[in-house]
């Protein structure tokens, strides 16, 4: 049978980037998102302002929530000091499998814990099954209607505090305007819009920062 679009991305980071470079697995997915198949990846552009509010922040905690084939884990995760943590959430078993591949791929599969399974299933059983208080920051890049809800599951179990970054993805491609109206209206949010485009097109697309003030 044919093979699917995370297992030709994978066969791509393989042939193309060297085991323990996670830059030279961030370049190859792109090589292939630019010039072989699309995909659903932050992309270069977008991750470049994702890199940068993360070498900003310097988290130790670090949740992800949409795995897909885990580029952005691998962004993110590069940068973490020694110690830090990132889970990422993936609901797709078999985005995981691949995910999973590339993480170890890029070198960086003990600062990275992946999970399989449903946001609202696993938001609540972060403190009791990660030992995790709260988060430093949080990327949001799964399913845009569950941006909003999710980020109030977050506020009610306890997982946000004074400063802790809401980075979203897609705010306005695929676009989640319940989630901005929420974050930019709130006064519990500090919130501003890094305008970009749509991974690997011309398409308006960018990153909302929300900074939670308690
Ligand atoms: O759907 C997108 N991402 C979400 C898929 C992950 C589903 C999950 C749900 C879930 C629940 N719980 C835990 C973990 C998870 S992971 C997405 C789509 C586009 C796009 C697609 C077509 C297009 F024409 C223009 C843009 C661009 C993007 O950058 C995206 O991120
Ligand atoms: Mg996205």
């Amino acid at each position: 049978t044919r093979s699917t679009r995370p297992q030709r991305l994978l066969k791509a980071v393989k042939q193309h980037a060297t085991r323990g470079d996670p830059q030279s697995v961030i370049s190859a997915i792109d090589h292939f998102c630019r010039h072989r198949e699309w995909a659903m990846n932050v992309g270069d552009e977008k991750g470049c302002i994702l890199d940068s509010v993360v070498s900003e922040l310097n988290p130790e905690k670090v949740l992800e929530l949409g795995t897909y084939c885990g580029y952005s884990t691998v962004r993110i995760a590069r940068l973490l000091p020694p110690g830090a943590r990132l889970i990422t959430l993936e609901f797709n078993p078999d985005y995981a499998v691949i995910a999973r591949q590339v993480i170890a791929w890029a070198g960086i599969e003990d600062k990275v814990q992946l999970v399989e399974g449903a946001s609202e299933d696993w938001i609540p059983r972060m403190k009791e099954h990660f030992g995790i208080e709260t988060f430093d920051l949080v990327f949001l890049d799964h399913w845009k209607d569950h941006y909003l809800p999710d980020t109030k599951l977050m506020e009610g179990c306890g997982l946000l505090r004074k400063g802790t970054v809401l980075l979203a993805d897609n705010v306005i491609c695929p676009g989640v305007p319940d989630y901005l109206e929420y974050v930019r209206n709130s006064r519990s949010y500090k919130s501003c819009y890094f305008k970009s485009h749509l991974e690997y097109t011309r398409a308006e697309d960018g990153l909302e920062k929300s900074v939670f003030l308690g």
